[in-house]
């Protein structure tokens, strides 16, 4: 795809050039009128509805713990477009020996964020390798968390748009430290158990653990970064340097606010609607 290969050679170029030069050649385009285009690339449940043959390329904004995982992984399985975390290539380029995945553990263990050279690096490195699988769309999670690589990606390729997902600030830290997967089968679990009082008249939000099946129970891992310090951190770290994305998409007229209702159960059903998705017959029983 076209959009994609662009964005695989400038991002390439952006890591090998210094990235205000970077950031200089992929000037962002002019702002469309204010108001979030309404999403008619996911009007076709598969997101084939466009004439050039590409499906969605969406990105998914949202602090640490809201669900950005689960949703925009539930939506490429839908949509049939990659779920691309950058988050897991990190994990990935981490697990493997040597200086550089030391010096990755150091950064990522503090709850800071890599450098732009090394994300889009690594990045540029996916979307090859989905070029050359002939994948025709993506939904990105985690990138870009900094204005100058929201800036690089609008420069290089077009982004429909931008689900900012929200949930009440003070479950976020449970939710992460709940966080638990299996080391074998790599199925994402909850242990919290989140109940919030309604505020200003709004309900009450409850969300159960979402417990491993009995297979899985010795076979948990919880994430380095997922302690209470380093979450903390991380969340310090959306609000000063991710949080000014937002408006980056906001003032381009991409940015969807989608305010989670509560756990999967509650929010994916209206999450397809927000997203004029009709979701198959069987999704919504197997979201409750
Ligand atoms: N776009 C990015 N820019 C810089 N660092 C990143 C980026 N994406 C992921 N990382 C690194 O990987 C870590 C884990 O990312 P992720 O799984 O997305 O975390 P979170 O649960 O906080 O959203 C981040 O704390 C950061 O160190």
């Amino acid at each position: 795809m076209a959009g994609i290969s662009r964005a695989i050679r400038a991002c390439a170029a952006a890591s090998r050039r210094s990235l205000a030069a970077a950031s200089a050649a992929a000037l962002p385009k002019e702002a469309p009128a204010a108001g979030v285009r309404a999403p008619a690339a996911a009007t076709g449940r598969k997101g084939r509805d466009r004439e050039d043959g590409r499906r969605v390329q969406w990105v998914f904004l949202g602090c640490p713990g809201v669900g950005k995982g689960t949703y925009a992984s539930r939506l490429s399985q839908l949509l049939d477009v990659p779920h691309i975390a950058t988050g897991d290539l990190v994990r990935d380029a981490l697990a493997a020996p040597g200086p550089f995945s030391k010096q990755l553990t150091e950064i990522v263990n503090h709850g800071k964020l890599v450098s732009d050279e090394i994300i889009i690096n690594l990045l540029s490195r996916r979307l090859v390798e989905g070029e050359e699988k002939g994948e025709l769309g993506f939904i990105l999670d985690g990138f870009p968390r900094t204005i100058r690589q929201a800036e690089i990606l609008e420069g290089v390729t077009d982004i429909d748009l931008v689900i900012n997902l929200k949930f009440r600030e003070q479950a976020l830290l449970a939710k992460c430290l709940g966080r638990r997967m299996c080391s074998q089968c790599g199925g994402n679990f909850n242990v919290a158990s989140i109940d919030i009082e309604g505020e200003d008249g709004g309900p009450r939000i409850y969300m159960p653990p979402l417990l491993p099946p009995p297979q899985c129970e010795s076979k948990l891992i919880t994430r380095a970064d997922d302690t209470e310090e380093v979450v903390k951190e991380r969340l310090r770290v959306y609000h000063d340097l991710t949080e000014p994305v937002e408006e980056f998409y906001r003032a381009r007229g991409k940015l969807l606010e989608f305010n989670l209702p509560g756990g999967i159960p509650e929010s994916w059903p209206k999450l397809l609607e927000a997203l004029n998705i009709e979701g198959p017959d069987n999704e919504r029983s197997a979201a409750a």
